[in-house]
């Protein structure tokens, strides 16, 4: 195998790890958008839903609720998108296990979106037909 480059040989001390941990992992959510065409449109609902919460001014729950379920949706999504690689390095070719593997990540995001949707549903329609 060849040499790890530069880049992500861990760096000395403490801190300087941690902070490079964050950068790794903001790489991986910036990387992830770039080749994910349903995280851009999660990334449109979640600016649209922020837009939402501030023009009906919802309250402090409502608002921890919100931001419960579109966290879960961006992690589940992520997940997916690791899984889904990880799939194809490991199975490039068809294997029912690899299938099942997709399968399953893409149940994780769609549980998690049904729970956002409810979520969303139960703060946001009384609001707007109460105008
Ligand atoms: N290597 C494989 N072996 C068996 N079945 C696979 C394999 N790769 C994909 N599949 C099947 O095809 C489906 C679609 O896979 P694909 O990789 O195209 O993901 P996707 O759902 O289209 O996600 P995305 O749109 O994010 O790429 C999987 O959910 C799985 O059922």
């Amino acid at each position: 195998m060849p040499p790890a480059p530069e880049r992500l040989r861990p760096p000395e001390g403490l801190w300087r790890r941690r902070v490079a941990s964050f950068g790794h992992a903001f790489r991986g959510v910036w990387a992830a958008l770039g080749s994910e065409v349903h995280l851009r449109f999660h990334a449109i609902a979640t600016v649209v839903v922020i837009g939402l919460g501030l023009y009906y001014s919802i309250s402090r729950v409502e608002w921890a609720l919100v931001a419960i379920s579109v966290a879960c949706v961006w992690s589940a999504e992520l997940m997916n998108t690791a899984i889904e690689a990880l799939t194809d390095l490991a199975s490039p070719g068809f294997h029912p296990l690899a299938g099942k593997a997709k399968d399953v990540a893409a149940g994780a995001v769609l549980l998690a979106a049904i729970g956002a949707l409810v979520v969303g549903g139960l703060v946001f329609i009384p609001k707007i037909f109460t105008l």
